[in-house]
């Protein structure tokens, strides 16, 4: 996300950097607030007023009587219309008006959204129009990890005894509030739902607050938060609250997850769509703002470092440009990065320090998803992707983050050449029209080309310009070993969401050029790809146990760790070889000291096994001859006898079981 310094910002309006193509500019704007039926309080108008806006939005104009009449709603409006006015505007008129009959402590609206960032900022603008307002109503903010434990205990404490009259918060920490603390449960520390949730039934402590005297429930990005899997917590707060209240479903994007919630928490809602208008029939009801121009740049991943950007001549008349590149990295920017992973005080640290930026500061947010939905960063002039997200639905609401409220914005989004531009068609469909562009401009913004430039807007592999950034980064990387691991890591999380892409006939990992996209990380190696036949990839030459961690301190027990680990290893081997020969050694020994020994044993074994059998036999033979006894008085000349005596010594050779046998048969053929 790019925000320009204030001098930048009004050059680049002036010189209308990145228009859209085909879309007219549209009014975003409908009617005046007074024209709000029923109509608002006169202090409450006052306050939007105070605050420069002038008339409602058309999302605002729509939803705000809907509340206001006790109607449920699920309202769906582009990105930056305007939604989150469109609930807290009538949620504070009905708490107004209901609050001369109950001044009870309990409080009378829930605000659930899906993270910590949009919770804060939608708290921010409920504080500010009740301080415009004077009213003497308290909020309370339900978001995990910003506060340490003993502070969450002491708020948590004074909700108890104060109460609140409105509750903001993300899914889980609403859920302790409202319907009791799952006891035996670990605290959460990311703002996703946690393993440890096996089921939100379940035995829990006493809810902080009551919830009886709600009226509103509002859920903002309510797809996301059913995306993200916060379906238990959402029912355990709804099953608490009274069903004689209004409800509220707010997002850009809404999917058929929601049906369900719909059905079972919402009573026969109005639906509200706001649509955009477009002179193009191709685009009518877009998804997006008009204002915002989304362009493509076919790049391939070793390419994409280089940001490409080329400085437009300022003589606009001419058409033409300088011819001049310059790369990014040479003007100075306030960068910071956003993600889920970060440690809850300082990604609210470096939220709010990127919000606030001094109006002649350049920013630039690197972010995930987390930053991608409901955040109203002020003059964002340009979202840039990486790579386009998994999930379509987050297209738009990424893009969103700039062109808010009628401002104007773009957006730009890398594709890797082969499959990857059959998006632009899957977005089309999707009624998210995006455009073509060969550069970013100075400005950080995609460079509008000029008609002639239509027809060539891959990017100019033959500019490889890329490679020696790529071949510094490298060199540089092969100093820093906390970049070093941190580009493995970024590298392997990105072929495994590449694997998760919902359109997997446009994005196969089985087609992409892995090796251009480890190059394009900028990796030093890549032993996954030794068995790959066409090997493209070469390996930085370093030896990278010998890259170090900049910090002292940690290469220092880098080191430690290292040679403990290699003289284990070194223990290990000679263990191994310490084993093996002493079994040779042994061998030797035995065939050189105990060779006649072992022969003699041998022989004697043998000789006892002999004796054994002969004895067997002999055993045998006197059994069997005693049973073939001719009876008292026969003639020894019975000449069959002879011959059965002779087979039957013949058989003697053989073994004790046949013998037997042959003894049985013969008794019975003598007693027939
Ligand atoms: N009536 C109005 N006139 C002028 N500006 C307005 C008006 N209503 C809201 N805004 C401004 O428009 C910007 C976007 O509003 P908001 O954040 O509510 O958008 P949203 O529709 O919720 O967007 P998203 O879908 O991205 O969450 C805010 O800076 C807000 O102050």
């Amino acid at each position: 996300m790019a925000r320009k310094s204030r001098n930048q910002n009004e050059k680049s309006t002036q010189n209308s950097v990145a228009k859209k193509p085909s879309a007219s500019a549209v009014d975003s704007y409908a009617e005046g607030w007074d024209k709000i039926k029923p109509s608002l309080s006169k202090d409450l108008l006052e306050a939007i007023h105070s605050q420069g806006f002038e008339r409602t939005t058309p999302v605002q104009f729509a939803t705000i009587p809907q509340i206001l009449k006790e109607k449920d709603v699920v309202v769906e409006a582009v990105t930056g219309s305007g939604k989150t006015l469109a609930f807290v505007i009538p949620v504070l008129e009905i708490i107004k008006k209901r609050s001369k009959k109950n001044n009870s402590k309990n409080p009378k609206t829930i605000i659930i959204s899906p993270t910590r960032e949009l919770s804060q900022q939608i708290y921010n603008v409920f504080q500010t129009f009740i301080e415009l307002c004077g009213l003497d109503y308290s909020l309370y903010l339900a978001i995990g990890g910003s506060q340490d434990e003993a502070d969450t205990v002491e708020k948590i404490a004074k909700l108890k005894s104060d109460g609140a009259t409105i509750l903001i918060g993300t899914p889980g920490r609403l859920e302790d509030i409202v319907c009791g603390r799952l006891i035996g449960s670990t605290v959460k520390k990311s703002s996703g739902p946690s393993k440890n949730w096996q089921s939100s039934t379940g035995r829990r402590s006493t809810p902080v607050v009551n919830c009886k005297d709600i009226e509103i429930l509002i859920m903002d990005e309510a797809d996301r938060l059913l995306d993200m899997g916060f379906e238990k917590q959402i029912n355990m707060i709804l099953s608490v609250l009274p069903k004689q209240r209004r409800t509220g479903l707010f997002s850009a994007t809404m999917n058929e997850a929601l049906t369900e919630l719909i059905r079972t928490g919402l009573r026969n809602p109005s639906k509200i769509v706001v649509k955009v208008e477009s002179d193009s029939m191709l685009l009518s009801e877009q998804k997006t703002p008009s204002t915002l121009s989304i362009y493509y740049l076919v790049c391939p991943p070793d390419l994409k470092l280089y940001l490409k950007s080329k400085q437009q001549n300022t003589d606009a008349s001419t058409g033409s440009d300088s011819g001049g590149k310059a790369s990014i990295s040479k003007t100075s920017y306030h960068v910071a990065s956003l993600h889920g992973q970060m440690d809850p005080k300082r990604r609210q640290i470096t939220y709010d320090a990127f919000t606030n930026l001094a109006p002649e500061t350049t920013g630039l947010l690197i972010c995930t998803d987390v930053a991608s939905r409901g955040l109203d960063i002020p003059d964002v002039d340009c979202v840039i992707q990486w790579d386009p997200p998994t999930d379509s639905k987050a297209f738009p609401h990424r893009c969103g983050r700039t062109a808010r409220a009628g401002r104007e914005g773009s957006a730009l989004v890398f594709l890797n050449p082969g499959r990857e531009e059959t998006y632009v068609e899957f977005m089309s469909i999707r009624k998210i029209p995006m455009f073509p562009t060969p550069y970013l401009d100075s400005n950080l913004a995609p460079y509008e080309p000029k008609k002639s430039e239509n027809e060539n807007m891959g990017f100019p592999e033959e500019d490889m310009e890329s490679n020696s950034l790529i071949e510094n980064l490298r060199k540089m990387i092969s100093k820093d070993r906390e970049i070093y691991e941190k580009g493995l890591v970024a590298f392997v999380s990105f072929v495994k969401s590449y694997q998760k892409h919902e359109a997997s006939f446009i994005f196969s990992l089985k087609k992409l050029d892995l090796q251009k996209c480890a190059y394009g990380y900028a990796l030093l190696h890549m032993p996954e790809l030794r068995d790959l036949k066409e090997q493209t990839f070469v390996n930085y030459e370093v030896n990278l146990d010998k890259i170090p961690f900049t910090e002292k301190k940690r290469e220092k027990i880098r080191i430690q760790k290292l040679k403990e680990k290699k003289a284990k290893r070194k223990a290990t081997s000679e263990q191994l070889t310490d084993i093996s020969k002493q079994k040779s050694s042994k061998r030797k020994l035995e065939s050189w000291s105990h060779q006649a020994e072992i022969k003699e044993k041998r022989t004697a074994r043998k000789e006892k096994r002999a004796r054994k059998k002969e004895a067997v036999f002999k055993a045998m033979e006197t059994q069997a001859l005693e049973q073939m006894k001719l009876p008292e008085g026969s003639s020894n000349k019975n000449p069959e006898t002879d011959i059965a005596n002779t087979i039957f010594k013949q058989k003697l050779q053989g073994t004790g079981e046949s013998l037997l046998k042959l003894v049985k048969s013969r008794n019975r053929s003598g007693n027939n």
